[in-house]
């Protein structure tokens, strides 16, 4: 398949979840999430070998939210290595919100609830709150291949304020000693990941970085060791949309992560990323119009990963 057959396909895609437009609501909980026009709508997608295709608001730059769990995660793996990270956090899914403090008994029961990513937060390097994210930061501009990646300071000073529930997930998790240190900072790291500003594109770069095994798509650099991918991909595909996992793997087959902002990265290894990017969440925390296009494409270009034969022929 040409790359003006797949851009066909994506088109078809977004237009086919028009009818989608209104459903679903803004995250209110955080009040700067609703400062945003709801019907946007925007979608990214590069291959492994570096070509990126984008429409709609392509331009608009949101929260990343929970995507940057899966940053947190990569860090923490490439910081401390799995035996410290999985003695802290689990690897099986959960039935839970994201938002729960049930899933937390001797651990954390996977990386990609709140409290799993405030963990995997504890265990970025650093010296202060400043350094941590600026290494994350860092991070993050180098896999998208872009330094416009921002800190949206109104997202995060609004998440701040009403965050009442992630800094008692914070305090208990110190409590029950799988984080060490302060818990104010380690909540203060977890928020501002939460708060990088990007795009649509920017993200379906990083996608690509995953689905070409952590290497680099302009010149093959090695940018997150093979394992650690390997490790993230598996995870979001059973975890990586909250308590909508299981469900949305048979609708989609490949892994990905929401964010409470309205995005989707999903990763088709070895062959492309993809973003999608609309603010109307279902009652999980998932974009519904994303979720939908991501679902039409995963049949029109064959990406799903538990569908074999003509899979190869991207
Ligand atoms: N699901 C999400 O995107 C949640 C992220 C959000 N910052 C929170 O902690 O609640």
């Amino acid at each position: 398949m040409d790359l003006v057959e797949i851009e066909q396909k994506l088109k078809a895609a977004v237009k086919d979840s028009e009818f989608l437009k209104k459903e679903g609501e803004v995250a209110s909980y955080i009040p700067e999430l609703e400062n945003v026009d709801k019907d946007n709508f925007g979608m990214a997608l590069t291959t492994v070998k570096g070509q990126t295709l984008a429409f709609g608001d392509e331009k608009i730059k949101f929260s990343i939210q929970s995507i940057s769990k899966v940053i947190n995660l990569i860090m923490a793996l490439e910081d401390f290595g799995p035996e410290k990270v999985f003695s802290k956090v689990g690897t099986e899914a959960t039935a839970y919100k994201f938002n729960s403090l049930i899933p937390i008994d001797e651990k954390v029961v996977n990386p990609f609830i709140n409290a799993g990513a405030i963990t995997t937060a504890s265990l970025i390097k650093g010296g202060d709150v400043e350094e941590r994210f600026n290494r994350v930061l860092a991070k993050v501009r180098e896999l998208s291949g872009s330094e416009d990646v921002i800190f949206l300071e109104e997202v995060y000073n609004s998440e701040m304020k009403t965050t009442d529930r992630n800094r008692s997930i914070a305090y208990y998790l110190k409590s029950k000693e799988i984080i060490e240190g302060d818990s104010e900072e380690i909540l203060d790291l977890y928020v501002r990941n939460c708060s990088i500003g990007l795009n649509v594109r920017q993200l379906s770069e990083i996608g690509g970085v995953l689905a070409n095994g952590g290497r680099s798509l302009k010149d093959g650099r090695q940018l997150i060791d093979k394992n650690v991918v390997k490790t993230t991909l598996s995870l979001m595909s059973t975890c990586g949309m909250y308590e909508e996992s299981g469900r949305y793997s048979i609708e989609v087959g490949f892994p990905s992560k929401s964010g409470v902002g309205g995005a989707i990265i999903g990763i088709v290894p070895g062959k492309c990323g993809v973003c999608t990017y609309s603010p109307r969440l279902d009652k999980f925390g998932n974009s519904v119009r994303g979720k939908k296009v991501l679902a039409e494409i995963s049949e029109t270009l064959n990406l799903n990963m538990f569908i074999g034969g003509n899979n190869g022929n991207f």
